[in-house]
């Protein structure tokens, strides 16, 4: 590392005069004094590194910092509390009324003024996670070329084959790389494929990493797999910001995937952890079953997924007084989500004592094509047990009149498909009917949250993929959970980073659901909530992260040796600073850039052409 030294150079700055200075800070005038009092060494530090996003504290530099630094009268005189700087976001993020400026204001904070950016996050998670995360950052990805505004992450084509190690080693935070959030684009959310543009998700998964579970964003890389994308409409759009081939397929594919995997380790370690995100559904199983104990991966739209839906099963059971095994629940939508939910759910009643086809009896599934049955066409090996031997039933409101079903669960982007007659039917055969509409974005929801009930009078305990807000009924304020696996992955991934797991058992997943579950208070429940609010999202994280930890600990499967006494200790102690520290004690570096073989070969060929 080339580290800058500080440099007496006799060089004597300007004392600003004490009684003009402005400044809202009480100790400036003793710091002026001190200033005044003493000749400074001047810090040569370039000032493109003083004021990168990863340092600058805006106008929160202090007068010292401000002469030692070089950087003395590049701003006004006013010197920024943390609080003040806070309101100064807040004020600026109020002045747009549309969620997509926001959001792009949020991307130019993050991108000038990192830790002010996180601490804004942290401290207004209610407030902010619809921006970052779903609905908005869904929107944002369908116009990410537009709203583009430099590096968030690494981006690795179909080109990059042979020398993806070199393109991982021009990442800034290359040597701290602890976890890595991937998605090749196929299945944003329930807005298809988006190609590169889902590097929006990457990051905002990440962000989360930072927010709610304080893991430090130099540890994280969030990563785009640009292997093409099958929408013709961005191959037209001229503001797109990759690749304009169709999407790779077959061994191709697969093999790209596998480079990619076996370059990370060989980069930074066997225990990377790596998130597969929003790949399409056939794809992201058969990685989550390629990988298995090779590498320390999860598929969050499966695993984390699964995680939050029995953690809110796990609540309904808490409301109703009546075991899971006992419920009638009918899955509509047979993808990642759903299937993730079905895997862990099984698990949970085998494991109290159910045979796999007791704990399948009371499940239905519904797709495209209907209910699943013993006659329906192509069965997947994993689904098979839950086909009914019944007549075909093609209309979700005829299957919801015959079947009765006490939960409702759907994962399936189809806007408004839980309709007024499905959700009157369930409150008119339970007293408490669960009903969850797990598709984002927002636009994709099954129903609305005022849908549920309005139409259940109230009675339905209802939880959505994206935020609703509450809802007052005959005088009662109704509020609905958020059924989202933003309460998994954060704990999830802090307790596997903590211990420096190499591996990601489904028992965390498990864990983690458990956890979730007897986290809504009484209160909570009564109120027909089964997920905690989301401003406590980050007491979650905490919570199943030190669990996880443990678990990993206890098996055997922990790196780092650690005692599980001492897990939360050593959370707390290496979470992410929300203030800054002193710009005087930072350790200046330069990144040692390598050349990109890429642009090298790219540079190579224009002279040759030339
Ligand atoms: N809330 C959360 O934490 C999560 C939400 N999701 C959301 O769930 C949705 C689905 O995600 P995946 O399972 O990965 O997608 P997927 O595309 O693999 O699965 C969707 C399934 O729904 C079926 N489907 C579509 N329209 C239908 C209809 N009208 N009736 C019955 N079935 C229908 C499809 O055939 C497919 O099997 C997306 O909107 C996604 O954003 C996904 C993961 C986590
Ligand atoms: C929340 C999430 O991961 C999804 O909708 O895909
Ligand atoms: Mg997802």
């Amino acid at each position: 590392m080339n580290f800058f030294k500080i440099l007496n150079c006799g060089f004597t700055r300007q004392t600003p005069n004490p009684q003009t200075h402005q400044s809202n800070s009480k100790s400036h005038p003793n710091l002026i004094k001190r200033c005044a009092a003493s000749t400074h060494d001047t810090i040569r530090i370039p000032l493109e590194l003083v004021l990168s996003g990863k340092s600058n504290k805006f106008l929160g530099f202090t007068l010292e910092e401000r002469q030692r630094l070089g950087i003395h009268g590049l701003m006004p005189a006013c010197i920024r509390s943390d609080d003040e700087q806070m309101l100064a976001i807040e004020s600026n993020f109020f002045s747009f009324s549309e969620n997509v400026a926001r959001y792009r204001y949020l991307r130019a904070l993050r991108q000038s003024y990192e830790k002010l950016y996180f601490k804004f996050v942290a401290q207004n998670v209610k407030l902010v996670l619809p921006i970052i995360y779903t609905p908005t950052v869904g929107v944002a990805c369908t116009v990410y070329g537009m709203l583009y505004r430099g590096v968030t992450g690494i981006h690795i084509t179909k080109h990059d084959r042979g020398h993806m190690k070199q393109v991982l080693l021009n990442w800034p935070n290359r040597s701290r790389t602890q976890a890595i959030c991937v998605t090749d684009g196929e299945r944003i959310l329930g807005l298809g494929d988006l190609g590169a543009n889902g590097m929006g998700i990457a990051v905002g998964k990440m962000e989360l990493y930072t927010a709610l579970a304080g893991i430090p964003p130099s540890r994280l890389m969030p990563v785009c797999l640009d292997v093409g994308t099958n929408n013709k409409s961005l191959h037209e759009d001229p503001l797109y910001i990759g690749l304009r081939d169709e999407r790779l397929k077959g061994d191709e594919y697969v093999s790209f995937v596998d480079e990619f995997m076996e370059t990370v380790v060989e980069t930074f370690g066997n225990q990377t952890l790596i998130h597969f995100e929003d790949f399409a559904t056939p794809n992201a199983f058969m990685f989550l079953s390629r990988y298995q104990k090779c590498y320390c991966h999860f598929n969050d739209d499966i695993q984390g997924t699964a995680a939050v839906g029995l953690g809110g099963l796990l609540g309904i059971q808490r409301i109703t007084k009546k075991a899971l095994g006992e419920h009638v629940i009918l899955f509509a939508g047979a993808g990642s989500a759903v299937m993730g939910i079905l895997y862990l759910l099984k698990k949970e009643l085998v494991s109290r004592g159910l045979t796999q086809d007791e704990a399948a009896k009371n499940i239905y599934i519904y797709d495209q094509s209907g209910l699943l049955t013993k006659n329906s066409k192509k069965i997947q090996e994993n689904l098979s047990i839950y086909a009914k031997d019944m007549k075909p039933i093609k209309s979700l409101e005829k299957l919801v009149d015959k079947v009765k079903p006490s939960i409702l669960i759907g994962a399936t982007s189809a806007a408004g498909l839980f309709t007024e007659k499905i959700i009157r039917s369930m409150a008119a055969n339970h007293e408490r009917p669960g009903i969850f509409a797990f598709s984002n974005p927002t636009s994709k929801s099954e129903c609305t949250a005022e849908q549920a009930y309005q139409f259940s009078d109230g009675k339905a305990i209802f939880s959505a993929g994206s935020p609703f807000p509450p809802v007052e009924f005959n005088g009662k304020r109704l509020t609905p959970g958020q059924a989202n696996n933003c309460f998994a992955f954060p704990g999830i991934v802090l307790g596997t980073m903590t211990v420096l797991a190499e591996q990601m058992p489904n028992e965390v997943f498990l864990l983690a659901a458990h956890e979730l579950s007897k986290i809504p208070t009484e209160e909570d429940l009564q109120g027909g909530r089964i997920y905690p609010p989301v401003e406590s999202a980050n007491e979650v994280a905490l919570k199943i992260g030190v669990e996880v930890a443990k678990y990993l600990i206890e098996n055997g499967l922990a790196k780092r040796a650690l005692d599980p006494d001492e897990v939360h200790d050593h959370i707390a102690k290496n979470s992410y600073a929300l203030e800054y520290g002193s710009a005087l004690a930072e350790t200046w570096s330069y990144p040692k850039m390598k050349p990109n073989p890429s642009t090298a070969a790219l540079h190579k060929e224009l002279q040759k052409k030339k």
